[in-house]
């Protein structure tokens, strides 16, 4: 370990984050009774332009009317590209109440733009004596996000979490796909005339989880489009969770339960877990610094992944 210590996201559970337009307030009791661990209220894309203050105030109502329960309550504000990003803040910060928790800034591609909504943010908090601060989730969905991945990361105290966004950033990079996550047709190796499908988010998402796991961030992974695809969803959702991301979005209610299942430990992982734990308990009390578990060894480090599972077990169902 560095002398440096490695900084704890904050301790919450994200295994998945339930999105839905602002315009479409029909949908937020559904959100609401929901098993997501995160709610994201959308005001940018999934909303039209002629209906952004409309969406606004339908948003507000709801944040200060439903009840979302232990949710975790965000607000996906407009980009800061766009003429509409800071009354989604005033607006928001001015007139939803303490319920709301986190504001979701899009297409962040470098430190300032946290910096502008932070001092925004932290100006109106004073003004208007709000007590609880909001905390911030960015989406890395750019070039230039994923090229300043680390700045963002550290951008500011608020920043609780970060995710891919598939869709945006292929544009952005200029991809050949328009399909939103998961396998691309095009993206594979030959073999012996067989084609073998590799993996063109792997990259993005593991520089996402280093740059958060740096700096105390919670890692994300974004949507996955084809919401009749449940097995493409379990499988971009299992390859994110093997790479140390904490859950996924949903942009359909029956991508919750699929989000759920991936991202809680399972039975058999947690029981592994605690007996490697219990193996090096034993094994230091004899004076070993690594000993054999099921006839593969195990040291020190064992028990810090054991512990990553154990923990993340112990944080869902703590809640
Ligand atoms: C994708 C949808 C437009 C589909 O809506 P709809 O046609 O109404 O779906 P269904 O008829 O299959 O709905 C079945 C029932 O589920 C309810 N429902 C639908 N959506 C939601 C929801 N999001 N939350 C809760 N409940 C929902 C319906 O009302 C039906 O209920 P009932 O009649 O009682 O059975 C729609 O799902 C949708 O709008 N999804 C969210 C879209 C969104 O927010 N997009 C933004 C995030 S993705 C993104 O931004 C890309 C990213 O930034 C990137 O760059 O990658
Ligand atoms: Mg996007």
């Amino acid at each position: 370990m560095s002398f440096r210590l490695q900084p704890a996201p904050p301790a919450r559970p994200n295994r998945c984050q339930l999105f839905g337009p602002g315009s479409r307030p029909a949908l937020f009791e559904k959100m609401a009774a929901s098993a997501a661990d995160v709610i994201n209220l959308d005001l940018e894309d999934s909303v039209a332009p002629s209906d952004k203050d409309a969406a606004r105030a339908n948003i507000i109502t709801a944040i200060n009317t439903l009840d979302w329960g232990r949710k975790t309550l965000s607000a996906r504000i407009n980009g800061l590209d766009t003429p509409w990003w800071y009354r989604d803040v005033v607006e928001l910060l001015e007139q939803a109440g303490p319920r709301l928790d986190q504001i979701m800034i899009p297409k962040v591609g470098c430190a300032a733009d946290v910096y502008a909504v932070d001092a925004l943010v932290t100006a109106i908090e004073r003004a208007k004596g709000r007590t609880k601060p909001i905390s911030f989730e960015v989406i890395i969905e750019s070039a230039a996000g994923i090229a300043h991945v680390e700045e963002i990361a550290a951008a500011s105290p608020r920043l609780h979490a970060m995710s891919l966004g598939a869709a945006d950033f292929a544009a952005s990079m200029g991809m050949q796909t328009t399909g939103i996550g998961g396998t691309q047709e095009n993206y594979y190796m030959l073999r012996e005339g067989a084609k073998h499908w590799s993996d063109p988010w792997h990259w993005a998402q593991a520089a996402i989880v280093a740059a958060c796991r740096t700096h105390g961030v919670l890692p994300v992974d974004g949507p996955f489009g084809d919401f009749s695809d449940d097995e493409g969803f379990r499988a971009q959702a299992r390859r994110s969770a093997t790479l140390g991301m904490v859950g996924k979005w949903a942009i359909h209610p029956k991508q919750v339960a699929l989000a759920n299942e991936v991202f809680t430990p399972s039975e058999a992982a947690v029981a592994d877990a605690r007996a490697i734990l219990a193996a090096m308990e034993e094994a230091k009390a004899n004076g070993q610094g690594a000993t054999t578990y099921k006839g593969k060894l195990i040291d020190i480090a064992s028990m810090k992944q054991a512990e990553v599972i154990v923990k993340q077990y112990e944080l869902i169902m703590g809640k």
